[in-house]
């Protein structure tokens, strides 16, 4: 049975005029990989700080290794949170930086720290303000990854990092993941990219959770039917619409749920195609989905990436 890392029970965290988590309520349990998505100002980097101690909640429960993580040492020394904002100090240089966190981060593993500094050619005596967006983000990965930490947050952790450098980056952690198991969080945009990665998705929207699920089941909740107009819509007659696209004779409707065998071998004979949705796209259409109800109906489903 797998033991629960972070218990968050309706979480909310108020800035002035901002309601950034509304009622936020999620548990993370230990040796899993999850996504932590949503679109700008959702309030993932809000979520994360107040897990690691870099914030306070106005209100709520949070606990992290069954206690409080706010400047409590026992609980940030079992972490390690990784955001595209890092400030190091003005002359330190990579290997400043790996040393430092060698000292405060008791799992960590000097070997794997070096194969990624030649996995992504950094620099290691050059001073940080003098490294590239791209190496400076690599700091960032390798620091996370050879950590080691038992919770690992990582905040969009590949900003400026390369199509190449981002594929080592997924590659590296999958495969130090499943030789030494431990609790991942990974905040992205790019979520077709890091979806095969996610075992289980947490989707913020405006402060508040919209999906809690494994990835599997979410990739199975829903699928997309495509034909002629009035037969795609015979079809999914009772169904759960999440996304139509309608042309003159023509349709593409995404609908929640699962297709028997039975109605799959109808859909072929009526000449229907039946494609799945990716992560992606489901999430994109279920926050806007969750925008136009939120908002009467004002917002048009627009088909952007989710950021
Ligand atoms: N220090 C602050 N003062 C006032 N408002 C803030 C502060 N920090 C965050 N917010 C607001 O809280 C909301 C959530 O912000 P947060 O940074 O958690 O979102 P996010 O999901 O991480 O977004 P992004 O994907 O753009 O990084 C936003 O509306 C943001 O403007």
């Amino acid at each position: 049975m797998t033991a629960a890392v972070v218990e968050v029970r309706d979480l909310v965290k108020t800035y002035r005029e901002t309601n950034a988590l509304d009622g936020v309520s999620f548990t993370l349990q230990e040796n899993k990989l999850y996504g932590l998505l949503g679109r700008n100002g959702a309030g993932k980097t809000t979520v994360m700080s107040i897990l690691t101690g870099q914030g306070f909640e106005t209100s709520g429960h949070v606990s992290v290794f069954d206690r409080h993580p706010y400047e409590n040492q026992s609980v940030l020394s079992r972490m390690c949170f990784i955001r595209e904002s890092q400030k190091y100090p003005d002359d330190f240089t990579p290997g400043n930086a790996f040393r430092a966190a060698s000292m405060f981060l008791h799992n960590w593993d000097g070997a794997l720290c070096q194969q990624l500094i030649k996995d992504f050619e950094l620099p290691t005596n050059r001073k940080i303000k003098k490294l590239s967006r791209g190496q400076l983000s690599a700091v960032g990965v390798i620091i996370g990854l050879a950590s080691r930490a038992e919770l690992t947050f990582f905040d969009e952790p590949y900003l400026g990092l390369d199509a190449v450098a981002r594929q080592i980056f997924y590659d590296r952690l999958l495969a130090d993941y499943s030789k030494f198991p431990r609790t991942i969080v990974l905040s992205s945009h790019l979520i077709d990219e890091v979806a095969n990665l996610l075992e289980h998705v947490i989707v913020l929207d405006h402060g508040q959770v919209l999906m809690d699920a494994d990835t599997d089941d979410v990739r199975g909740s829903a699928f997309t039917v495509i034909g002629k107009r009035g037969l795609v819509e015979d079809f999914i007659a009772g169904r759960e619409v999440i996304h139509r696209d309608a042309f003159t004779a023509f349709a593409s409707v995404t609908v929640q749920g699962a297709l028997s065998d039975l109605e799959r071998r109808e859909a072929n004979e009526l000449g229907l195609e039946i494609a799945p949705v990716s992560l992606q796209q489901l999430i994109v259409r279920r926050t806007t989905r969750h925008a136009e109800d939120e908002f009467g109906g004002q917002i048009k489903p627009e088909l952007e990436e989710v950021r």
